[in-house]
């Protein structure tokens, strides 16, 4: 959604500060919002600066029509207030209507329909992080930042699972124009909340394990790295639930290793995987990365060695282009200027990708998205990269293709698979969870030529497959 309220452009009101428009909105909308009502004159007069300021902006007034619905509410309500309010009435051809019911439906009116206009000329010129950036700058409490941020991906995912359960509605033969399916339209009202609360919680969590807080961080530091890249031992935790899904997982991985983690469904791999850069923590036992502690103090640091791409690729991209979203790790991790430019270039280019560089990643494919997803990550310059379900979803060339990008990275690797055959192309080592802890752990292609061992744990081969 937030990519249908902005408008790209080099206007000059496009290269305004956005600290500066936020400003302007504000003072805007108080002074809609304390004009008298009766003063017809000045509604005018603020339509025309509005109208200005699109001239300038070179936004049609074709652009604005179909997002002023928003202001349907207002507008149901102005038609309303005549008819209900009491008082002095009048006839107006033929119906009693109150004044001061139709005075205070044009306040409601005109000051809604002037203060809706200047949000979407503020949304329509100012990218949305760039918002986030002015609120920041304005020194907004840093909690009220983040609910902007949130609530901006929030809209953005309803919208987007709106659309998915309308067109699996419709396929299905059902036809929500008509109104006795209004009880299946609530019941998916409904579900569509669950089911958007549940992506934007699964959101939140990639945006924070790519370095973003809502408060400002120190300054990342750089310890020297000594040791194996990944050490984890006796590792537990319960999620709040109380759901026990670790049991105490020990492992350790040494720097260049390219290890898969295998299991079954609920072995507690994603868990797993999520403790790696403190996304979920809270549990018992102790990781270390390169040395470095897995722990509060040293979180920043850690998100910036430890890169989880996360299994839906749509969890992991929100910003409107395909380049503000691989440029969102390193900017959070401090990286600007001629280098945040050449970092994102470089993983654009790492993973196929640089020409889509401008598109919103809503309107790619899945295999598109899963890549952009990776260069995400890599443009944070990560140590240890964590794939969780890397080739799910892909079409066989994208898979080959994928494989290729990895195979040519030499950072330490953890993959998280249901595809046997991928570990085996991938990674000379193998982890099997199960239950919440290692079950087996050697060569790749010992514990996949074990199927005994594989049998108890629910996996296999795919028919047809042989291990050379
Ligand atoms: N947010 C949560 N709250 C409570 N329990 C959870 C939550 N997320 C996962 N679990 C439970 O924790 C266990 C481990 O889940 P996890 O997602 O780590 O498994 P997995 O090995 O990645 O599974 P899959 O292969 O199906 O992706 C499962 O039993 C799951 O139901």
């Amino acid at each position: 959604m937030n990519a249908a309220l902005y408008r790209p452009g080099d206007s000059p009101v496009h290269r305004l500060a956005p600290q500066v428009k936020i400003v302007a909105a504000v003072v805007a909308v108080l002074c809609v919002v304390a004009t008298p009502r009766e003063a017809y004159w000045a509604f005018g007069a603020y339509l025309l600066a509005i109208g200005a300021v699109w001239a300038v902006a070179r936004t049609p007034v074709g652009w604005y029509a179909p997002r002023v619905l928003i202001e349907l509410p207002f507008v149901l309500l102005a038609f309303v207030l005549p008819f209900t309010g009491t008082g002095e009435r009048v006839d107006v051809l033929g119906v009693s209507v109150s004044v001061s019911g139709a005075l205070a439906g044009w306040n409601i009116l005109a000051k809604g329909t002037l203060g809706v206009l200047v949000s979407l000329t503020l949304a329509a010129t100012t990218a949305p992080q760039d918002l986030l950036a002015g609120l920041g700058r304005l020194r907004m409490p840093a909690v009220l930042v983040t609910i902007a941020t949130l609530m901006l991906r929030y809209a953005e995912v309803v919208v987007a699972e709106a659309k998915r359960m309308r067109v699996a509605r419709i396929s299905r033969g059902d036809d929500p124009r008509f109104l006795w399916q209004a009880g299946a339209t609530a019941r998916g009202v409904g579900a569509l909340f669950i089911r958007s609360y549940d992506r934007g919680e699964r959101v939140h969590l990639a945006m924070v394990s790519r370095g973003w807080s809502s408060v400002p961080s120190p300054e990342v530091s750089r310890p020297v790295r000594t040791g194996p890249a990944l050490v984890v031992e006796r590792l537990a935790f319960a999620y709040p639930d109380g759901h026990q899904a670790l049991f105490g997982v020990d492992l350790r991985v040494e720097r260049g290793e390219r290890v898969a983690v295998l299991g079954p469904n609920g072995a507690g791999k994603t868990t797993f995987a999520l403790h790696l850069n403190g996304v979920l923590g809270g549990g018992s036992g102790r990781i270390e990365i390169a040395g470095l502690p897995v722990e509060r103090a040293n979180l920043k640091e850690i998100r910036r060695r430890v890169g989880v791409v996360f299994q839906d690729p749509d969890d992991q991209l929100f910003l409107p282009t395909v380049r503000q979203d691989v440029a969102f790790g390193p900017t959070n991790f401090g990286v600007s200027g001629p280098e945040l430019a050449a970092r994102v270039e470089a993983a654009l280019a790492a993973v196929g990708m640089t020409e889509a560089a401008d598109r919103s990643p809503l309107h790619l494919s899945g295999g598109q998205r899963r890549r952009v997803a990776l260069a995400t990550v890599l443009a944070c310059d990560p140590e240890i990269l964590v794939l969780d379900e890397p080739s799910a979803n892909l079409e066989p060339v994208a898979r080959r293709e994928l494989a290729e990008v990895l195979l040519g990275l030499d950072t330490t690797m953890l993959m998280i698979t249901h595809d046997l055959p991928y570990a085996a192309q991938l990674c000379p080592r193998s982890v099997l969870v199960d239950g919440g802890v290692v079950v087996a752990d050697g060569p790749t292609r010992e514990i996949l030529g074990d199927a005994e061992l594989l049998a108890r744990h629910r996996l296999e081969l795919p028919y047809g497959f042989r291990l050379d």
